[in-house]
This record gives C-alpha cells, sequence and structure tokens, in this order.
C-alpha cells in the first residue's frame, strides 16, 4: 500500500500556479528524487505534502499520508501524521533548529512529545539518537548551542530530530546543498545508511543529478512546477527523453569531466 500519494497536487499564490498537477507515489521502504533546477516547486512540493505550505499558498489536488488527506483534514489529524509518519529535514540546519536551545533539548522534545520519553529513559534516548548521525561527543554536543557547532555537525542533529520518532517517511530537502563536498558526502552516506536500517522511505529533494544518483531509485522530474519526466535514475541518465532531463545530464557529465580534467592536470 502507499505511504504517500500525490495526485493532481497544485499550489498557487494568487493567480499564480506554482506547482501544478503533480502527481507521485512512494511506498514504504521506497527511495524517491524530486529533482529540477531552483524555483521548480520542489520544496513547496514537499510543504504541500507535509500540510505546512506558507500562509497565502493554497493546495488543490490529492496528497495522502498514511491515510490522511493533508490538504482537506483539520490541522489536528495534519499534525498527528507529522513526526510519527513523516519529517523533513531542511537545506539549511538553521531553519529546523532553535537558536537559543541546546542540541540536546532540541533532540528531546520530539522524543518527549511524542515518544512519551522521561527522565533517564529520555536522555538516554537523546545520546542513541546523536550516536545514530555519527556525534560521538554526545554530552559535549548535547550541552551546545546551534553556533557552536559547525554546519555538518548542526545537520547531523536537525536529522537526529527528524528521525527521533521513527517516521516512515523522511523528507530531504536539499540537506546537503548548504554543507562543503566532504561534509556533503558524508551526510549523505549517513541518510543512506539511516534509511536502509530502518527501513525509511525517503523522498529527496535536489538540483544535483550526481547527488541524486547516490541516494535514490526513482525519480520525477520538474520545471516550472510540472513533472516532465519521471523514472528510475539509472534510465534517466542513461536515455532522458524530454530536452530539460537531457539538459540536467549534460551538464553533470560536463562538471565531472571538468573535473577529471583538473584532477590530471
Ligand atoms: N511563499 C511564497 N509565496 C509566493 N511564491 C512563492 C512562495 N514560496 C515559493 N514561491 C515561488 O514558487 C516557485 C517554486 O518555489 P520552490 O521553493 O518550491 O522551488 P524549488 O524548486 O524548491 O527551488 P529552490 O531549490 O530554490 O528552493 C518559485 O517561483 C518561488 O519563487
Amino acid at each position: 500500500m502507499s505511504l504517500l500519494t500525490v495526485s493532481g497536487l497544485s499550489v498557487r499564490s494568487g493567480p499564480s500556479v506554482l506547482v501544478d498537477g503533480v502527481s507521485f507515489e512512494v511506498s514504504p521502504g521506497d527511495r524517491v528524487g524530486l529533482i529540477g533546477e531552483s524555483g521548480s516547486g520542489k520544496s513547496l512540493t514537499a510543504l504541500a505534502v507535509t500540510g505546512l505550505l506558507p500562509p497565502g499558498l493554497t493546495a488543490t489536488g490529492e496528497v495522502r499520508l498514511d491515510g490522511v488527506d493533508m490538504i482537506a483534514a483539520p490541522e489536528r489529524q495534519r499534525t498527528a501524521v507529522r513526526g510519527p509518519v513523516a519529517a523533513i529535514v531542511f537545506q539549511e540546519p538553521l531553519t529546523a533548529l532553535n537558536p537559543l536551545m541546546r542540541a540536546g533539548r532540541q533532540i528531546a522534545d520530539p522524543l518527549r512529545r511524542i515518544r512519551g520519553l522521561r527522565g533517564e529513559a529520555l536522555k538516554l534516548a537523546v545520546r542513541d539518537a546523536l550516536r545514530e548521525v555519527r556525534l560521538d561527543d554526545t554530552d559535549r554536543i548535547a550541552r551546545s548551542y546551534p553556533h557552536q557547532l559547525s554546519g555538518g555537525q548542526r545537520q547531523r542533529v536537525a536529522i537526529a530530530m527528524a528521525i527521533a520518532c521513527r517516521p516512515r517517511l523522511l523528507i530531504a530537502d536539499e540537506p546537503t546543498t548548504a554543507l562543503d563536498v566532504t561534509v556533503q558526502a558524508e551526510i549523505l552516506d549517513l541518510l543512506d545508511g539511516l534509511v536502509t536500517r530502518h527501513n525509511t522511505a525517503l523522498v529527496f529533494i535536489t538540483h544535483d543529478l550526481p547527488v541524486a544518483a547516490r541516494v535514490i531509485r526513482d525519480t520525477h522530474v520538474l520545471r516550472n512546477g510540472r513533472v516532465v519526466e519521471s523514472g528510475p535514475i539509472d534510465s534517466l541518465i542513461d536515455h532522458p527523453e524530454h530536452p530539460y532531463t537531457r539538459t540536467l545530464v549534460d551538464s553533470a557529465r560536463r562538471f565531472d569531466a571538468a573535473l577529471e580534467r583538473t584532477a590530471r592536470d
């Protein structure tokens, strides 16, 4: 059974159509990519899926997350599926983190609210969550405020918060774009390992085809708010059909070739 069904989703701001009839499905354990250039509607799709669209934007069509209608259901029901069913990791970890709260307390918050943990059990769960994202210096990290952590450490804390309650779907919206290349690779490995270990479905949003190819299997290519091509990422790279997908593949190839030339020089 599908964990997430998106059918004819459109998002509008007044008369402008920002997401235009997007449809896709995610079953338990799937890894699905939403790929497209900046402004193609990836983030708004992710926000509509979780019922978190900013004020002023309206969604139409159908979004069912674990059976809950994320467009029409009352806010109470939509909130109830966030956390236990679907969690988001954003490009900029500071979006998810409270600058005035120590990292440990921020991870404790969903564990207390959703899993009902208290006292020693809560402390142990925070430590486990930090170890799970490979922040082994758990006491120091838990006591730190976000500004005392590196960008990579902050993203790991944000991931720990997102997965603390074992959501069945993790939406990662450009989770490595703000990080330097080595840290990017570490975070991708981490996400890959976590979703494999817990059989979490993953929706991975990126403008970067090679990054997507490392973690996902099926993908949808978005342009100007529409899905222009869908399929397994390997066949999309080998035989892109839509001209826009071809542009993405060609620019990734040119970038690779340039890297090789630099390495040879
Ligand atoms: N709150 C808003 N009000 C009006 N327009 C918006 C709002 N948020 C986004 N948009 C517009 O909707 C379109 C899609 O935005 P979206 O953020 O989904 O793109 P994206 O593909 O995720 O790009 P990026 O990677 O740059 O975030 C863009 O043209 C953007 O300017």
